[in-house]
């Protein structure tokens, strides 16, 4: 029963129905906005509308170019969520996603890719490793799973091994329209059973114009890779980085003996028989070095003009210069400048004034750019003239001197 109304009032019996009947419309409410709230986090969604999300920079940001270690807020930004937005979180959860190293190798071959190393001298704007995008708080990769779609490369860095492989690619994503692979896929020459759903997988997720690459360095030299990588798309633009062949056979050499301090020396290991001189060509640090040939067997399924060669040398010496050709060959706007580098004294190498997903500079891990040990001058020697006859013949198939036979 209703109570009843105070002294001097005239109270109707319609008031107390409408305040009951208000009560109701309150209780549903807030149970529909509970069980709302539930449903929503039961989707992992809720922790973006209380946490920060990794947002953008207030400024600066060019032609999509993600700005990221820069938190912003996000009810709003999940309120109204327009195409741009979502494609620029797209490309910052990838980033994220992307800069975990991946599973460790066990084949003395590069193990995985490595953070920036902290502590250099003469990086601008501090030092040191680990990027906040990677503090990307995980609802925030659960909203975005669904976004973009994994496409099967459409450029490949295929070789060659210790020409600066790593130092391209990392260079190349910091282009906001290159998504691609950390570690090494090794699909064309050790999964290719596993089919080309199984790579496929593997991609990172691309929004339209964007390009999809991964490198394996060992594709070069496999005989299958041509006609394998033709099959899956005869359009595939292709990458070579190569090196003067005499420093990248030490260089090879270098990394086995790190992970194997016993194997003999650089000097017994090139010759089948030191007193006739005779080079071991079946050495794979020696048989990589053949460029020309392996040249060959790519040609018969592409053309000259699909595949960029890169010279390893330029990449160190002026890095700028040889990523605008790179952005050329993949149609991509360049982007990527001398703006972009800065020459690391202590690591004697160049690297990234801020690397992909990162605000920190980002020079490549201590096992590249590794102290190379001192080889016999004479075999040194022996081993150019070796060479010369491939390289020229190289030069001329590529059209292209790289300098390395003075
Ligand atoms: N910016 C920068 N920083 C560090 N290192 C650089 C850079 N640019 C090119 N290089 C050279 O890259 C060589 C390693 O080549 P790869 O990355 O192709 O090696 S691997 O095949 O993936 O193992 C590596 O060879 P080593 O010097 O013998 O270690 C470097 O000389």
């Amino acid at each position: 029963m209703a109570p009843p109304g105070p002294a001097g009032a005239h109270p109707t019996s319609a008031e107390p129905l409408s305040r009951s009947i208000f009560r109701k419309f309150l209780l549903m409410l807030c149970s529909l906005l509970t069980s709302l709230y539930v449903f929503y986090c039961l989707a992992e969604r809720c922790q973006t509308l209380s946490g920060p999300v990794v947002g953008l920079s207030g400024g600066g940001e060019e032609a999509g170019t993600p700005s990221p270690g820069v938190l912003a807020g996000g009810p709003r930004e999940l309120a109204v969520w327009p195409a741009a937005a979502q494609r620029k979180r797209l490309l910052q959860l990838q980033q994220w996603r992307s800069r975990r190293p991946p599973a460790p190798r066990g084949d003395g071959e590069e193990a995985a890719w490595e953070e920036e190393t902290p502590g250099l001298a003469g990086a601008p704007g501090g030092s040191g490793a680990g990027s906040s995008v990677a503090e990307a708080p995980p609802g925030t990769l659960a909203l975005l799973l669904d976004e973009g779609s994994k496409q099967l490369p459409q450029a490949i860095i295929i070789g060659v091994k210790k020409g600066g492989t790593r130092a391209l690619l990392e260079f190349l994503r910091v282009h906001p329209d290159v998504r691609a692979v950390g570690a090494e896929p090794h699909f064309f020459d050790r999964s290719y059973d596993k089919g080309l759903a199984w790579y496929r997988d593997l991609m990172p997720r691309t929004l339209d114009g964007q390009i999809t690459m991964e490198k394996t360095p060992s594709y070069f030299v496999t005989r299958e890779a041509p006609a394998r990588i033709s099959a899956m798309s005869k359009d595939t633009k292709l990458i070579v980085v190569v090196r003067d062949p005499v420093t990248r056979a030490i260089s090879d050499y270098t990394q086995t003996l790190s992970k194997r301090p016993d194997i003999p020396t650089f000097e017994s290991l090139t010759f089948k028989n030191r007193t006739t001189g005779v080079i071991d060509t079946s050495w794979s640090a020696i048989q990589i070095g053949i460029y020309a040939k392996h040249l060959e067997h790519w040609l018969r399924h592409f053309p000259i003009g699909q595949m960029l060669f890169v010279s390893g040398e330029r990449l160190i010496s002026d890095p700028a210069g040889e990523l605008g050709r790179v952005q050329d060959f993949l149609g991509l706007k360049r982007i990527i400048t001398d703006k972009h580098f800065y020459f690391n004294k202590t690591k004697g190498f160049p690297c990234l004034k801020k690397a992909e997903g990162s605000s920190k500079p980002h020079c490549l891990g201590k096992t590249k750019g590794r102290t190379h040990p001192e080889i016999d001058r004479e075999v040194v020697q022996r081993l150019r003239t070796f060479y010369r006859p491939f390289n020229l013949k190289f030069y001329q198939m590529t059209g292209h001197d790289f300098g390395w036979d003075g």
